[in-house]
Parts: C-alpha cells; sequence; structure tokens
C-alpha cells in the first residue's frame, strides 16, 4: 500500500475507541493546518497594507507606444477589465478608419494617380465614400492636411470608455456625442465596407504607392481588415485593440486591480502621458513618487520627423528625452525599464533597403544594417546616457520590443513585474 495517501486508510481491524482517537486526531490536524493557512494570509494582507502602492510611469515621445504598453499590461495582468472594454475599442477602430479612408480621397483627390473619369473607376468609389462617410467627417474641422491623417484624441480622465458603453453622460469627449451616433457610423461603415475593400485595392491606391506617397500608417492595418472591421457584427480582437490609435492629451491615471497570481487583488496605479513636446511641461509633477519609469523609444523613427516640428529628427529626439529623464533628480530612486520599441516595423525598413547609417551619424556604414546590431548599438549608446547622467548609481533593465504582438510581450511583461516587485520588496524592507 502506498505511504503518499493522505489521511492514510484506516487501519484493519480498528475498534470503535481506536476510530474515535483517529478521527479526532485529523479534525486537530485539519484544524492547525487551517489555522496556520490564516495566519499565513493575514501575514501577506498586512505586508500589503504596509507596502507603498505600486506607481508606474510611462514615458516616450508621441507614438513611441506608451498607450499600447498599458493596453498589453492590461491583457496580461487584468484580462477581465480589457475584455469589458471592447466596445468601447470598436468606436475608436472604427474612427480610424473612417479617418483613414477619408485621407486617401484627400490624397487621391490632390493627385493624378489612377485614370479619372470613366465609368466604374476608382476616382467614382471615393466619391461615393466622401458621401456616405459625410457623417464621420462632420467633427473633422476643415481642411484635412495632405501630409498627415487626423488623429484621434482624447483628454485624460474623461471617462471615455464608459461613455462609449452608455453608463456615462456629459463626457467632454470630442469623439461622439451619443452612442446612437456611435451606432449610425457603424451602419454607415458597414454600408461601405466593400466599397472600402474595392477601394483600398484599386489601380489608383496601388499608382499612389508606386509614386512614393507613404501609406504605412498605423490605421492601415484597418483598412487591410476592412470587410472585417467595418461589418456591423464587428467586435474587435486583442490584436485589433493594440493597433487602435488614441492620443493621449495631459496625463491619464489607470488603476489596475491585478488578477495574476502572486499580486492577485493589489491595484497598481500607472500613469500614461501625452507624449508631443507640447505634453512634457506637465510630466514633472508626476515624478516624485512613482515605483518605475518605463521609457519606450520607437526605434523605427530613426528615419522620420516629429509631428510638432518637422525640422527634428524622432530618434535624436528619442535620445535627448532620455538624456533629461535619466538626469532627473525626481527619479533617481525609480527603477528604470528603457524599451527599445516598434522592432517590427525597424525590421520592415531596414529590410527595404533603408539605411541606418544614413540617418544616424554615428553608426558606421560598414556595420550591420539589421534590427540585431542596431538595437544592440542603441543599446549601447542608451546605457552610456544612463550610466553617465543618472544622479545615483542605479539598475537599467533594456527589452526590444514590439508592443502590437502579445505573444512576445508576455516575456517582457513578465520579467517587469519581476523587476517591479522586487524593487518594491527591497523598497519596503529598507523602509
Ligand atoms: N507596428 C508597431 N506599431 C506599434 C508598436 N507599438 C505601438 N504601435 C502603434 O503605434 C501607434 C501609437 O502608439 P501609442 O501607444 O498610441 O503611442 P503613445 O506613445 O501613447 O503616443 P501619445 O499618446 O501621442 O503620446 C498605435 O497605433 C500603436 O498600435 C510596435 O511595436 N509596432
Ligand atoms: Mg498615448
Amino acid at each position: 500500500m502506498s505511504s503518499n495517501v493522505w489521511p492514510p486508510p484506516p487501519p484493519k481491524n480498528e475498534s470503535e475507541d481506536e476510530k474515535a482517537a483517529r478521527l479526532a486526531a485529523e479534525k486537530e490536524a485539519k484544524r492547525i493546518s487551517d489555522e496556520i493557512d490564516r495566519a499565513l494570509e493575514h501575514e501577506r494582507q498586512e505586508l500589503r497594507k504596509h507596502r507603498p502602492q505600486t506607481k508606474i510611469l510611462l514615458l516616450g515621445q508621441a507614438e513611441s507606444g506608451k498607450s499600447t504598453m498599458i493596453k498589453n499590461f492590461q491583457l496580461y495582468f487584468c484580462p477581465s477589465s480589457f475584455q469589458a472594454e471592447t466596445v468601447a475599442w470598436r468606436a475608436v477602430i472604427h474612427l480610424n478608419l473612417a479617418r483613414f479612408v477619408n485621407y486617401l480621397l484627400y490624397v487621391l483627390s490632390n493627385t493624378n494617380a489612377g485614370s479619372g473619369g470613366k465609368k466604374g473607376d476608382p476616382n467614382k468609389d471615393y466619391r461615393m465614400f466622401q458621401m456616405r462617410l459625410s457623417p464621420l467627417k462632420a467633427d473633422e474641422g476643415p481642411g484635412l492636411r495632405f501630409e498627415t491623417v487626423p488623429e484621434v484624441s482624447v483628454r485624460g480622465g474623461t471617462g471615455w470608455k464608459a461613455f462609449i458603453r452608455g453608463r456615462r453622460r456629459g463626457s467632454q469627449s470630442r469623439m461622439m456625442t451619443n452612442p446612437e451616433e456611435v451606432n449610425d457610423a457603424r451602419r454607415i461603415l458597414d454600408a461601405c465596407k466593400e466599397d472600402i475593400v474595392a477601394l483600398w485595392k484599386s489601380p489608383a491606391i496601388l499608382a499612389l504607392e508606386k509614386e512614393g506617397v507613404d501609406l504605412h500608417h498605423h490605421a492601415r492595418y484597418f483598412v487591410e481588415h476592412a470587410a472585417r472591421v467595418a461589418d456591423m457584427k464587428y467586435t474587435p480582437t486583442p490584436d485589433d485593440i493594440l493597433r487602435a490609435r488614441l492620443r493621449t492629451v495631459g496625463v491619464e491615471e489607470h488603476r489596475m486591480v491585478m488578477e495574476t497570481a502572486a499580486e492577485k487583488g493589489e491595484e497598481w496605479v500607472l500613469y500614461d502621458v501625452g507624449g508631443q513636446r507640447s505634453q512634457r511641461a506637465s510630466w514633472a509633477s508626476y515624478f516624485e513618487d512613482v515605483n518605475a519609469m518605463i521609457f519606450l523609444c520607437p526605434m523605427s523613427g530613426f528615419n522620420q520627423r516629429l509631428a510638432e516640428d518637422r525640422s527634428v529628427n524622432r530618434l535624436y529626439d528619442s535620445m535627448e528625452l532620455w538624456d533629461t529623464v535619466c538626469r532627473s533628480r525626481l527619479l533617481s530612486k525609480a527603477t528604470f525599464i528603457l524599451l527599445l520599441n516598434k522592432a517590427d516595423l525597424l525590421h520592415a525598413k531596414l529590410k527595404a533597403g533603408i539605411r541606418f547609417s544614413d540617418y544616424v551619424k554615428n553608426y558606421d556604414e560598414d556595420q550591420p544594417n539589421t534590427v540585431d546590431a542596431v538595437s544592440a548599438y542603441l543599446r549601447k549608446e542608451m546605457m552610456e546616457i544612463h550610466r553617465v547622467y543618472s544622479p545615483r548609481k542605479r539598475q537599467l533593465h533594456v527589452h526590444i520590443t514590439c508592443a502590437i504582438d502579445p505573444t512576445l510581450m508576455a516575456a517582457v511583461l513578465n520579467s517587469m513585474r519581476d523587476v517591479i516587485l522586487v524593487e518594491m520588496l527591497h523598497q519596503t524592507t529598507l523602509l
């Protein structure tokens, strides 16, 4: 008979007295075991009470992927709250799609791409779109600019997700005025979906790309998936939500109740800031008591310019910003995590033959034009800035990331969580 079975089976030929004594002993053992469990749980609760709240600040220039990281965090550590916000993201995705389609139409109306005029030609299609999507254009304001796609934005703290779910009135969001309007927009998009697909495949769009008009915008994904996304029955997938673009204005506070094992029930506070230059002045007031700072540097920006100042290269801006953040005394005690993001876009650019060394003068042209070599170079440069300019010695944790790929992000998120927890524990024991 196996000695591993618990509780052990009753001995053969057990008398009534022996049975009563055995049951009493088992009951006592269970009482003691439950008591130990209760004491452990109590100790855990006490530890939690006395541990300072986990506060994490995300920094980086506009479109570096800060808000996308917040979504990843929520998807991984608080999946049910991520799930609950799906409907709110659908409205953002539809606006991303509609505005990109409007942009395509605008670009087409300003070029001679494709052959205009004939029956059934692409120009006829886009005129029809312009007409059908006019309700969505109502809040755009005059003058879509040729070189940019108008962005969807919302000011932090407006509670827009609850508003779109129809639970909150009076939101200040400019995005939509009421849920009925959201449904109208869905019906219009559904009616237009075949035309959107046809427009995207049309010779006029192909001609634009051939002429060198850059249509590599984050909303491109939604127009490529228009048949699914514009359908009335559409529900966004996690991948779609990670691709949705909603520019952050001001500072958004996200209170996340962790659903995963060790920290289950704990509330972590994440601050997401607007990354444009005009927004950066408001950051400092959040520096003081954060436990960790996650900085996002989009590696693919090496050949791009800032939307807010076309004279500035995006990668240089990121480096300068990193320098400033490293020097900050207010952040000197925070755990530093650096994410070299948009590895997928960097890969696509390098593979297309765009040379990193043409834009970054310190990168020797003999060095390989590969993601590995370029990311190793950026890692080294940024670690050096951190080492030289940090007001006190501190560890830096660096990851190469692609924030739209939740499978790849899982390992990074786990590692970041572990680092933050260990630092928190360290701070608690020092207190
Ligand atoms: N291809 C690719 N796209 C990404 C990646 N990370 C983020 N994005 C996309 O880039 C766009 C901008 O990302 P956001 O997270 O909104 O950028 P942000 O830093 O919050 O920008 P601001 O709110 O303006 O400061 C979104 O459409 C994301 O889906 C990435 O690693 N690869
Ligand atoms: Mg943002």
